[in-house]
């Protein structure tokens, strides 16, 4: 074991209210929003085809034009609350929301800065608007931070001469101090989602994230706090030095997902997920695969069924709607929600063998089981491997408890569970099973 200062502040999972309460989410709203939204991926007749919030980046798009944009926010059709209910009609239990993104721009009218929604057409405080509206609609925020900040003159992705180090100085009480409002101006706030934390300058920092991660927490008793934030004493970022997590839940599930409950390592975690390959903020001509809702269903019920929260995003336009794909899939995942949430909310890993036709979940106050299913077996036939002693007794579908499913113990404690549907399901389904014992 090496001796660390700023290693992980805890091993194991954190008990408290607030954190069981995150863990039983089960589905998150992600939302990209911010300047990078008027442009959509194009500039000048050409298409850019990296993700679309990253465009200040591109050799095809001029810094200078690009933060000039601000001028011209003024996102005439935003609306806080219909976006709030769109989320809750999805069935999100929490919203993350982006404050700033790398470019710097800032959702909030920040006191330490000029380039913020305050001085757009818009004028009015986003981040507010939509705390109030999700806070309404009983969902959870959370807010979005990016250390990268390419408008401050401090930003540095890695220190080389003096000037940088002093300059950085004065970046890093300016976030800092950015954080502190954040808090102030909304002590709703349930946890900080950090990102832009991968550069040099910032991974020497240690001892200062250390005292700032404690004195946000000091802030709002519970706050919960990624892995993505605080680097170790050497550097390490996520797990340190002795492999333990830093933070509160693993942020590393960024548009990938974990096959095996092995590779979450007993810790909380998320995934972020687009609908198209690689776009968070909204780009106006989705290329390559977008997701449909059957894959976005089945991602969310893998994570629940790993230990995991799912959070998927939403990339409003420049004048602040949903893009029609968006409010299309929110709708079909929210049906689906609708009848069958029980097997996600509260809901987590259950240690039987997984098998080709789907997922367990169980749900963590009552030990009641599911089986998701995702792959219908042609002979109808749904094998569970259950733990020694624990037989399966009743078994039926969550959206018709009176048809009982028959079910046949074999020679080794396995269960085959028969159902053959008149017609096929044209969406994933949820079967329910009780057994002797609550394992
Ligand atoms: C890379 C990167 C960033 N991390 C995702 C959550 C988006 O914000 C993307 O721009």
């Amino acid at each position: 074991n090496i001796t660390l200062k700023y290693g992980a502040e805890r091993i194991g999972k954190r008990t408290d209210q607030p954190m069981q309460d995150w863990r039983n989410y089960g589905l998150g709203q992600f939302i990209h929003w911010g300047v990078y939204a008027i442009p959509g991926g194009h500039w000048n007749g050409k298409y850019y085809a990296g993700a679309a919030e990253w465009i200040r980046s591109w050799e095809g798009m001029p810094n200078e034009a690009y933060d000039n944009l601000y001028k011209e926010f003024n996102p005439k059709n935003f609306n806080a609350n219909a976006w709030a209910k769109q989320a809750k009609e999805l069935g999100a239990k929490y919203v993350i929301i982006t404050t700033k993104h790398h470019d710097g721009f800032c959702l909030w009218p920040s006191e330490y800065t000029d380039y913020t929604i305050a001085n757009t057409p818009y004028k009015k405080d986003i981040i507010g608007a939509l705390v109030e509206a999700y806070d309404k609609q009983g969902i959870d925020v959370y807010l979005y931070f990016s250390i990268i900040d390419w408008n401050h003159f401090g930003y540095k992705s890695k220190l080389v001469t003096d000037k940088d180090r002093t300059d950085y100085e004065v970046f890093k009480e300016f976030t800092r101090n950015q954080l502190i409002e954040l808090l102030t101006r909304y002590p709703e706030t349930k946890g900080l989602w950090f990102d832009g934390t991968w550069d040099a300058a910032w991974k020497e920092q240690a001892s200062y994230v250390y005292d700032l991660d404690k004195e946000l927490r000091e802030m709002i008793p519970g706050l919960i706090i990624g892995s993505r934030f605080r680097p170790d004493d050497y550097g390490n970022r996520h797990f340190d030095a002795n492999g333990n997590m830093m933070g509160d839940y693993e942020q590393g599930w960024e548009r990938k997902m974990p096959n095996t409950i092995e590779e979450v390592h007993g810790n909380d975690w998320d995934c972020v997920m687009t609908i198209p390959e690689n776009q968070w903020g909204y780009h106006s001509d989705w290329r390559g695969h977008v997701k449909t809702s059957n894959e976005l269903i089945e991602m969310l019920v893998k994570a629940v069924a790993l230990d995991g929260n799912f959070v998927l995003n939403f990339g409003p336009d420049g004048l602040g709607t949903i893009r029609k794909e968006e409010t299309k899939l929110a709708k079909q995942v929210g049906e689906w929600m609708k009848v069958n949430s029980t097997a996600i909310y509260n809901c987590g890993y259950l240690d039987w063998e997984k098998q080709d036709w789907g997922y367990f979940t169980t749900n963590r106050i009552t030990q009641e089981k599911y089986m998701v299913v995702f792959n219908q077996p042609i002979s109808g036939v749904y094998t569970v491997k259950t733990k020694k002693g624990v037989s399966i007794e009743k078994a039926y579908l969550l959206d018709n408890p009176g048809l009982e499913l028959s079910i046949e113990k074999t020679y080794n404690n396995e269960f085959l569970i028969q159902y053959n549907p008149e017609n096929h399901p044209e969406e994933p389904f949820v079967m329910v099973i009780e057994t002797n014992k609550d394992q």
